[in-house]
């Protein structure tokens, strides 16, 4: 639960904490957590009592362990590289299998003996693992670690199960285990400022208010593009492909957020119930409704495709590049498409929400574009409203313009956190606004479930693309198939180019 005021203003969690990262040893810890606790620990958001033990089952000794933890902690100045010796002081590290009694006890002796010097009232256990052990270590925390009269508080990161009925098993089983009000499911695109600015956008401002709806909106597309491959990560994503991902959770969460109503108040259960709600009024995805791709050779030959990892089954079929259209039948959205696009191994890095308006009735003009409301979540945070405006001079010449609110201009001495800090520091404070409830998973699942089914089962075949390309041949065809107008006329984004999209300057207006 949070109230209206924690969500305004953050501040140091009321409890003082002992955080364990299961899984320390591994990609998500080095990369993401032990960073976003060091980004805490800096800002003072992190009580400096709090103790850190990182636990896998690679052997690891001390310096080890702190050359894990500090090797993607970036430092700006002396004052970073103070900080950073005084937050390694914090840290250690027990080694320990997932499934046995023994060690997890042996990491309870680690927590009792720090939480003796530091006085923690709570335990924060992040499991950055893969979904394979979620239940065992769960089982075993339970067991071992969790401690009547102490705050406990479990992260779990993606993927939620592979389907509806995984999921389902995963929810049971882990509800047996830990009670909601205890689970934080981290989906960290939620904590992305622009993902969190949507609700401000909508509804902190009048002039939006009226038009977001069927009324005014003919489409809506929410592009994620990545310009890696899936480098070092084949074998992981062969099992799950692009939708399951990106898209069911991290396009899905962007989705809710643009079309759910209003909720009666900023109480995270007020705000899940509306995005539950939105989620049961979207059929599952149809066969003719999705179109997927999978990246080869670059055309120049350097990059290697899909299929040429060695850790990807020969033949796979598994898609790096999904469309698909969803459609939300309700009184607001009835017959508006949303377009979700994403990929990888594309030609620009870029996560981005683009609302097109209707056409203008009763053109008086020759050349008109539709407005459109775009928010790029990535990278180079921005709101841009493009409209027409009179070109400047003695004629009636429309030009297509903007109003801008670029963060790096308008917000320059601004520090941006990056995700994982900012749902870290939620789930300290017990709020879940930002996390995905139980019943929002499922209704998720249904919407996509049985389109993996068909692609699971083979039944869709991914258009090959070159690596660095827009994606496969057919994408234009696909978006304008639910209503996406380019326009006729030309149109810069100042921003592009420092956004560092790698495009010329062009506003690349959601074709592909
Ligand atoms: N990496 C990323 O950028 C992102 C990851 N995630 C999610 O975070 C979680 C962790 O991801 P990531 O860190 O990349 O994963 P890793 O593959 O790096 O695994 C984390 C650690 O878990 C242990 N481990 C790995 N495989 C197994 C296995 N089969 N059985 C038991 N233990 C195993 C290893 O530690 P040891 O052998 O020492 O025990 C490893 O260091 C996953 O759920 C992933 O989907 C979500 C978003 C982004
Ligand atoms: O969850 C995931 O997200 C990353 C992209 O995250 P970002 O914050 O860098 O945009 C993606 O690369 C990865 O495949 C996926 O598992």
């Amino acid at each position: 639960m949070s109230s209206p005021d924690s969500q305004a203003t953050k501040t140091t969690s009321t409890h003082l904490y002992t955080i364990v990262v299961l899984g320390a040893s591994g990609d998500l810890a080095k990369k993401k957590t032990f960073p976003a606790l060091f980004g805490l620990y800096k800002n003072n958001y992190l009580s400096h009592q709090t103790r850190i033990i990182g636990y896998a089952r690679t052997k690891m000794d001390q310096a080890t362990f702190e050359g894990h933890v500090s090797k993607y902690i970036k430092l700006k100045s002396d004052e970073d590289n103070a900080a950073l010796k005084d937050f390694l002081k914090l840290c250690s590290y027990v080694s320990g299998q997932y499934d046995k009694d023994a060690d997890f006890q042996n990491l309870e002796v680690r927590i009792s003996e720090v939480e003796k010097t530091s006085g923690a009232e709570a335990r924060l256990f992040y499991m950055a693992l893969p979904p394979s052990v979620f239940i065992p270590v769960s089982e075993s925390l339970k067991k071992n670690n969790y401690k009547e009269g102490k705050i406990i508080r479990l992260i779990v990161e993606k993927p939620f199960g592979m389907d509806l009925e995984s999921s389902r098993k995963l929810a049971r089983e882990l509800g047996a285990l830990f009670s909601e009000e205890e689970i934080y499911r981290i989906d960290h695109y939620l904590g992305k400022e622009m993902v969190k600015n949507l609700m401000i956008l909508r509804f902190a401002n009048a002039i939006f208010g009226s038009v977001w709806n069927r009324h005014s909106i003919d489409n809506v597309q929410i592009t994620f593009k990545e310009k890696i491959g899936t480098e070092g990560r084949g074998g992981y994503f062969d099992e799950f492909g692009i939708i399951r991902d990106v898209m069911q959770n991290h396009l899905l969460q962007i989705l809710t957020l643009v079309a759910m109503e209003p909720p009666v108040s900023l109480d995270a259960e007020d705000v899940r119930d509306e995005k539950v709600k939105v989620l049961r009024f979207i059929s599952p995805i149809e066969k003719d409704d999705v179109l997927l791709g999978q990246y080869g050779k670059s055309e120049d030959g350097k990059e290697l495709g899909y299929l040429d990892d060695k850790t990807v089954p020969k033949g796979s079929k598994t898609p790096t590049y999904a469309a698909a259209t969803l459609f939300i039948n309700n009184e607001r959205w009835s017959g508006v498409p949303f377009v979700l696009k994403c990929g990888k191994a594309l030609n620009q890095q870029k996560t981005e929400i683009r609302i097109q308006f209707k056409d203008v009735v009763g053109n008086l003009f020759k050349s008109l574009s539709r407005n459109e409301i775009v928010i790029r979540v990535q990278p180079g945070e921005a709101v841009y409203v493009k409209m027409m405006n009179k070109e400047p001079g003695l004629g009636m010449k429309t030009i297509i313009s903007d109003l801008d609110l670029s963060y790096s201009s308008r917000f320059n001495d601004s520090v941006i956190p990056e995700a994982y800090e900012s749902l870290i520091l939620d789930a300290l404070n017990g709020d879940h606004s930002n996390f995905v409830r139980d019943d929002e998973l499922d209704a998720a699942w249904k919407i996509f479930t049985p389109i993996l089914k068909t692609i699971d089962e083979g039944h869709i075949d991914p258009v090959t693309y070159p690596y660095g390309s827009r994606g496969p041949a057919g994408v234009t065809e696909f978006v304008a198939k639910y209503g996406y107008h380019r326009g006729s006329q030309e149109y810069v984004w100042p921003q592009h180019s420092e956004a560092g999209t790698g495009a010329a300057g062009k506003d690349q207006r959601a074709s592909k």
